[in-house]
């Protein structure tokens, strides 16, 4: 049994910590395997393949993939259709045990799996660790939903005539398509959302994380029958072909660009389908006047540092009352400009490099754009070869400067100073998205405030932890509002697994007597 890991944990146990160190070590030296698809229960290497580099090493590669062909994605619904005719009519009790294997062979096996993880993101061993350890807990806790609503199976008024129950059930396939920055946990939740349901799945892992995604999709589908997991690797265009095909039901996480793409396609018949899309956020830390300032600057920093901004409830904007700006901000900047910044094989290290080139391109540029429009406090591009940047604070943007609205994702800090706390709510309510937002406050009345009127889906009070940042699943849920999520529920929640089923009426009539 490995010790537990969140996203709050500052330290890890030393026999952890050293078998994540050797786990990376000897990943980083070896040639990886070629990752293949999974379909049908068999494993096949169709199509060319391509490479990703480790992205504190550029010179090293740590995964390789065949990219399918796209007739691929047409064999690997077949499969999945075939397998749902019995993965259906599975009992709750069998589905969730078998789920539960592979729970239990991911906690086994958390160095192995965090080092793939950290080699193909750069995330620290806090992160990877936590990553894994965060995919065995939403399996724990999606079973544990099944089982106590009896799979949704729900006995309805009955009258001397009639017995009516309200099930829900499957939809059939489910499309998968997962993001880079969190390629475990994540792709885990979006399956494992399904298959508990009853759905069969063919999952796209993103091309920039392919090892980490395979890795999790080798377990389920070993632990599942045949079919019932299909892994298919590939860039935008197999994607495409997913959603572009008869596909019963599709979850996405990812950009807003792409999500909202997705929700809007309809299958080749025209008809409507479930899209569970969760997608970036633009998220704001508020500070009040009567704000403990330490706890402020702490749980900003962390959430907008952690993983080198690359989370989609990282803190990207700071709105805070003009009265204690000052303050606020030299102890943002000192706590940033305090952060490790390495490679996750040394234990201090905190921040690494963001994932490849067109995220540094883009911070590139928002450097510019900042010191034309606005004041660099601290932050640049850093002398090392890839993509490594200290972390960056700006301040004085004009209000609705772009870099205060559009998600960057990236070591990105944004503070702007307002007059009043509702002038600070307007303010970060002022964004198409509504993901994650926190607030400082010693003042009750402006807690109420806050909660009364943020438009997010995910709040926290006070929270030097992480402002931010640092849902858990069945401790937080995770929905996204507004251009951050298309369902009105969230994974990690209470009420994600619904998503993947539909509702019926069954009503039987009884034997005249
Ligand atoms: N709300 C959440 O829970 C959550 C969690 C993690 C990441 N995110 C968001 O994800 C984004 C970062 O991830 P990313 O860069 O991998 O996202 P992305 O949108 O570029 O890609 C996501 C997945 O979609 C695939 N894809 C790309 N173009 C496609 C298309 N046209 N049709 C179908 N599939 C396509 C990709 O290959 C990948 O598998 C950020 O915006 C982040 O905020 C959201
Ligand atoms: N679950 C993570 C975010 C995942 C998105 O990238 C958190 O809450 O910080």
């Amino acid at each position: 049994m490995t010790a537990k890991v969140d996203y709050t944990s500052t330290a890890l146990p030393d026999d952890l910590g050293a078998a994540f160190e050797s786990a990376l070590r000897r990943l980083r030296a070896e040639k990886p395997p070629v990752e293949e698809h999974i379909i049908g229960g068999a494993r096949r290497s169709d199509g060319i393949v391509f490479e990703r580099f480790d992205p504190c090493h550029p010179g090293v590669r740590v995964s390789a993939a065949h990219a399918a062909p796209v007739a691929l994605v047409t064999t690997a619904i077949e499969q999945a259709r075939i397998a749902y005719r019995a993965w259906r009519r599975a009992t709750v009790e069998e589905r969730c045990n078998s789920l539960l294997k592979a729970a239990d062979r991911i906690n086994s096996d958390v160095a192995e799996l965090s080092a793939i993880l950290s080699a193909e993101t750069g995330k620290t061993r806090l992160e990877a660790i936590g990553e894994v350890q965060e995919a065995a807990d939403i399996i724990k806790h999606y079973t544990r939903l099944m089982t106590e609503n009896d799979g949704y199976n729900h006995t309805m008024k009955q009258s001397p005539t009639e017995d009516t129950y309200d099930v829900l059930v499957p939809y059939g396939v489910f499309g998968v398509l997962a993001p880079f920055n969190f390629p475990f946990a994540l792709a885990t939740g979006m399956m494992v959302g399904a298959l508990v349901a009853g759905n069969t799945v063919v999952c796209k892992p993103s091309d920039k994380t392919p090892r980490s995604t395979a890795a999790v999709a080798a377990i389920l589908a070993d632990a599942l029958p045949a079919g019932v997991v299909n892994l298919v690797h590939g860039g935008a265009d197999i994607g495409r072909a997913i959603v572009g095909s008869d596909i019963d039901g599709i979850a996405f996480t990812g950009s807003a660009e792409i999500g909202w793409q997705i929700v809007a396609a309809t299958t080749p018949k025209g008809l409507p389908r479930p899209v569970l899309a969760e997608m970036g956020g633009q998220n704001p830390a508020v500070v009040g006047a009567s704000a403990d300032l330490d706890a402020a600057a702490s749980g900003i920093v962390r959430s907008a540092f952690g993983l080198s901004g690359q989370k989609c409830s990282a803190c990207r904007r700071v709105v805070v009352v003009r009265e204690v700006a000052d303050k606020l901000i030299s102890k943002i900047v000192e706590k940033a400009e305090a952060l490790t910044i390495g490679d996750p094989i040394d234990e201090a290290t905190f921040m690494g490099p963001v994932i490849d080139d067109s995220i540094g391109a883009r911070i590139d540029e928002a450097l510019k754009l900042a010191a034309a429009d606005g004041q660099v406090l601290t932050g640049e591009r850093l002398d090392r070869e890839g993509n490594w940047f200290s972390p960056i604070v700006v301040s004085n943007l004009p209000v609705g400067h772009t870099l205060t609205r559009d998600e960057l994702f990236a070591p990105f800090l944004t503070i702007t100073e307002v007059d009043t706390f509702q002038d600070a709510l307007d303010e970060a309510n002022d964004v198409p998205y509504g993901l994650s937002a926190g607030v400082f406050s010693g003042d009750q009345a402006e807690v109420d405030q806050f909660v009364d009127q943020i438009e997010a889906g995910v709040i926290y009070i006070n929270r030097a932890a992480g402002a931010t940042t640092g849902a858990w699943p069945g401790v937080q849920s995770f929905c996204g509002w507004k251009r951050s999520g298309s369902a009105g529920k969230g994974g990690l929640g209470h009420w994600y697994i619904q998503g993947f089923m539909r509702e019926q009426s069954r009503t039987i009539a009884k034997p005249a007597s």
